[in-house]
This record gives structure tokens, sequence and C-alpha cells, in this order.
């Protein structure tokens, strides 16, 4: 039974759905690094909010660990390349909850509009100050979006209901996008010249950190109101700060920080300045929400292989998972053949797959056959890591698709680039279940890739195969299974046997020293 942590608190739901999935779960909040890193090793999965850090300390004594699961949007408590290295899925929720986080940066752009929480401290101080408070109307300003995806078209959305015209700046938003959300797409500069309100709806990125710098606060209008719900460090804190003493800036609101917890900072206290801790998510719907779908997400890939909202490797949906399972077994061992016989030199390959198996998503066939290939190079390798493995190597990884049926009803087929050109071998599915090889470097041969194994090409000539069983038998090494093929008559062929044992190098020598023997070597699958 897989067994999860539940590292941050977490709405009881996600433990429920867990247990009810088969998956059995610990809740353990509040462990320094230390105390976690001491039991992270009996978990196969994580489940975590923001509190805790995925580390790669952490991660390094994560032995079992599969996958890691955030309850909410933003990773960046999850060291991914770590996690990737370590080959553990990382998945977040990404719609959960957006609509509660959109809702509280129009609450806290309407607590600006009529300084609620000023008015609220002094009225119930007994002070009365009706001519003290003077807000604005949100109705026909104009809004200024940073960042218009799922959060900032919701927050669009409630805006044009109010009657503000919005503007946003977003790279990646698409001209036709915009004019569905009814905004205006427009550069940086422009939205900060116009917008009567800012809010700020993206990743925390090397190009969005301090998006809102010295330079392009002093680039707003005058009277601007700027809300930031998204991730501390996209506004230069100090120079908020200056702009609202200085009355350039008339009132900002962040729910978000550059350290947090922010027990201390300069902005605590300054006239027109509203915060929150990090409450952006923090209402009953959303916290069910994102601890259903993480707890649902995680237990489909512990229990069946589907992945969902994963950040570092393709999704492959909870129907798809059976149906795939049998493939990545056909392609980590086509794979790993290749991986074993052909490694040396390898600059590329392609991954081909023609009949059923072109029907099927074919990113986890490729994930699988480099997951395969890989392990020659390290015994850590799984799906996740392969990909940034296989790039780091510099290997150009080319997937084709065909439509056509050949002499099977489902192929894939791995073909390497060497020095000595293109290598290819093939197989497919028994019974649409059991993977079989089929081909090898040209030549026709059907066999179960299984267990310990021997590869010889020989010269096809009478005499070998009882030389070689005795070789073998003398040795004390039972064969299996035997499966021979051939170019031609008289020409090269291929052998692959099964063996109970694992030949060794002495053993290996003596083959290899056979009349006829051109090349022997000891797989394993
Ligand atoms: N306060 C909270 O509790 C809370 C809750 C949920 C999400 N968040 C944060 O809100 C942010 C937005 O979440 P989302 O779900 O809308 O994410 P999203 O990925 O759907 O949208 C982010 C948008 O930012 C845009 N973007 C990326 N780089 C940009 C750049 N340089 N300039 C302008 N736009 C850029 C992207 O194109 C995208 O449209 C994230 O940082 C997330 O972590 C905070
Ligand atoms: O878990 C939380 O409370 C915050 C979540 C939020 O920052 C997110 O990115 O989803």
């Amino acid at each position: 039974m897989p067994k999860v942590l539940i590292s941050d608190k977490m709405d009881p739901q996600a433990a429920k759905i867990f247990r009810e999935r088969g998956v059995e779960v610990d809740e353990i909040t509040g462990k320094t690094p230390d105390e976690l890193k001491a039991i992270i090793g009996e978990y196969d999965g994580l489940a975590i909010r923001s509190s805790t850090k995925v580390t790669k300390d952490i991660l390094s004594a994560a032995t079992n660990l599969k996958v890691v699961g955030r309850a909410g949007i933003g990773v960046d408590n999850v060291d991914i390349p770590a996690a990737s290295a370590a080959g553990v899925v990382v998945m977040n929720t990404p719609f959960g909850n957006s609509i509660t986080t959109a809702e509280h940066a129009i609450a806290l752009m309407f607590a600006l509009a009529r300084d609620l929480p000023e008015a609220d401290k002094s009225t119930q101080a007994g002070k009365w100050e009706k001519n003290r408070f003077m807000g604005v109307e949100v109705t026909s300003k104009t809004l200024g979006l940073i960042g218009a995806g799922n959060i900032g078209s919701i927050v669009a959305d409630r805006a044009l209901g109010l009657k503000m015209k919005v503007v946003a700046y977003d790279p990646f938003l698409t001209p036709e996008r915009a004019q569905d959300m009814g905004v205006e797409k427009v550069e940086l500069d422009q939205l900060l010249a116009r917008a009567d309100f800012i809010t700020l709806h993206t990743p925390l990125t090397e190009q969005t950190r301090n998006i809102l710098s010295a330079e392009n606060l002093a680039k707003t209008k005058k009277g601007v109101r700027i809300v930031n719900c998204a991730r501390g460090g996209l506004i230069d804190e100090a120079a908020l700060k200056a702009g609202l003493d200085s009355g350039h800036i008339a009132g900002a609101a962040l729910d978000v920080f550059v350290t947090e917890p922010a027990k201390e900072s300069p902005l605590f206290g300054t006239p027109n300045f509203i915060s929150t801790p990090h409450l952006g998510a923090s209402t009953t719907e959303a916290q069910v929400n994102v601890a259903i779908q993480v707890a649902e997400q995680m237990a489909d890939f512990l229990v069946s292989g589907g992945v969902t909202n994963a950040l570092n490797m393709p999704s492959l949906s909870a129907e798809e998972a059976p149906k795939l399972k049998p493939y990545m077994a056909l392609a980590e061992k086509l794979g790993s053949l290749v991986g074993q016989l052909a490694h040396d030199a390898l600059t590329g390959l392609a991954i081909e797959v023609e009949g059923a198996a072109a029907e099927l998503n074919q990113k986890p066939i490729t994930g699988a056959v480099l997951a395969g290939l890989m392990r020659v190079y390290s015994d850590t390798v799984n799906m996740v890591n392969a990909p940034t493995l296989a790039k780091e190597r510099g290997l150009d990884v080319r997937e084709v698709r065909h439509d056509r049926e050949g002499d099977y009803h489902t192929l894939v087929r791995v073909t390497v680039d060497t020095k000595a050109g293109p290598k290819s071998v093939a197989g497919t599915l028994f019974g649409n279940a059991s993977p079989r090889l089929t081909e090898i470097f040209g030549i026709k041969v059907e066999a179960d890739l299984d267990g310990a194994m021997l590869y010889i090409v020989n010269e096809d000539a009478p005499g070998f195969i009882g030389r070689l069983g005795t070789t073998l038998g003398e040795a004390g090494v039972n064969i299996g299974t035997f499966h021979l093929g051939r170019r031609t008559a008289g020409g090269e062929a291929v052998l692959l046997l099964s063996v109970d044992t694992r030949v060794d190098e002495a053993l290996l020598a003596k083959v290899q020293g056979l009349p006829g023997v051109k090349q022997v070597k000891a797989l394993g699958f």
C-alpha cells in the first residue's frame, strides 16, 4: 500500500480520499526541515501547501518518494529541477483556488478604494470620523492587470461586471483571448500610465521579479492603488513604501511578501497600506477543492499511474494509464535494449509508433523509452528525470507517428543514431498485453525481453548452437528460452537466450572465443 505524508494543514477531505483510494496517510504538520528529513524516507507521496519547503536536501533523504502534490497553484516552495533529477513527479492543482484568490484581489481593491480597515478601526475606537474618510468609486476606472491567466481572467471578469475598463499586460495573452475576455491588451508602460488600480497575477520568475520596480512605480499614474495577491517579490517593497510616503501611490494592499511569514516590514503602519497574511486561497470552498484535487491526483498516480497537472512530466489520464501501461513496459524494454547494446556514441533517437500504438498519447511511450535507455547511465532514472538527462547528454529525440499498419497490429520502433549509422529495434504487444521484441538491428527475432539474457551475433554456420549449449552447460548456466534470427542463410545471425543465472565476464570471454562469434553481451531486463 503506498504511503503519503500530509505535511501542511489541509482540509480533512484529503486524508479521507487517500484512505478511500487505498493509500495509507499520515498527517504530521509543523515539522522543521530536519524533522521532515528524518521521516520522509518512509513515504511514497508528500502532500503540501506553502509551508513545507521541498528542497534538494529534503529530496536527498526521500528515498521512496514518487510524487509531491501541492494543494494550490504556486510551486515556488518546491525545487522542481531537484525533484525531476530525483525522479519525483511534482503536481499542483491549478484551478481549485483561482476564484477565491480573484475574489480576495477584488476585496482588497474595494478595501483600498474606501479605506475600509482604517475606517473600521476609527469607528470601533468610537471616533465616528465621517469627514475623514473620502473614498473613490471603481465604476469607470481603469484596472491594469499584470498577468491574465486563470486568476487574472477571473479578476477581469469581475471588474468588467463592476463597470471598470480593464487593460492587461501579459506577453502570452493572444489578441483573440484578450478580445474574448473583453480586455485591452497593452504594453507594460501603457498599463502603468493608464491604470487607476493595478492588480498582479503572474508567477514569480526572473522576468517578473520586481516587475513593479522603483522605475516602473514612478511611471504609474498619480493616485494609483496597487493590489498583489500573487507572489512577494513582484513589487519592490522599499520603492512601494517610498511611493506611499510621497503620496504618489494612493494605496497598496499586499497579501504576499518577499519574506514570509512577514513578521515585520517597513510597510507596516504606513497610511493607506493594507495587508493580509497570504490569505488569497483561504476560503472553505477553495481549501476543500484543492484538498480533494491533490488527493485524487496523487492517489491516481500512486495506485494506477495516472498523471494529472504534473509540472515535470506529461499528463496521462487514469483512463489512458491502463491502456498505456503495457506499451510503456514494451517501450522501456526497447529503450533498455538499445541502451545496453548501442549507448556508445549515441547522438539521438527516433521513437516511431504505428497501428494501435499510434492512436495513443505518445509522450508516455517516449518517456518510457528514454527511461529504459538512460538507465544505462544511472540506476535512479525514471520517466520523470529521463528527458532531462537525455537533454543534458545532447540527445536529439524525435517522435514519429505512422497511420499505416504493418506486419503487426501495433508496433513501437526505436532507432538510435550511432557513429555506424542508424540502428533500430522494434516490438509489439501480444494479446494487447505482453511486450515482445520483433526485430533487432534489421534482423527479425521474436523474443520476450525478461531477466538475464545473452545477446550473440555470429556467423550462421552448422554446429554453432551445439558448441554454445555445451559451453554454457559446462559452466552450469541453464538456458531458459532460445530465439534465433538471421539476415540471410549463412550470413549474420542473432541469438537471444534467456538464462537462469547472469553470465559472468569469464564465461562471456569463452563464448566470445567460439568460432564464428562476432559479438556477445550479457543483458538484463
Ligand atoms: N495569494 C494566494 O494565496 C494565491 C493563491 C493562488 C495563486 N496565487 C498566485 O497567483 C499567481 C497567478 O496564478 P494563476 O493561477 O493565475 O497562474 P496562471 O499561470 O494561470 O497565470 C499566470 C499568467 O502570468 C502570465 N505571465 C507570465 N510571465 C509574465 C510576465 N513576464 N509579464 C506578465 N505576465 C506574465 C502568464 O502568461 C499567465 O497568463 C501565481 O503566482 C500563483 O502562485 C496566489
Ligand atoms: O496554500 C495556500 O494557502 C496558498 C496557496 C497559494 O499561494 C497558491 O499559490 O495556490
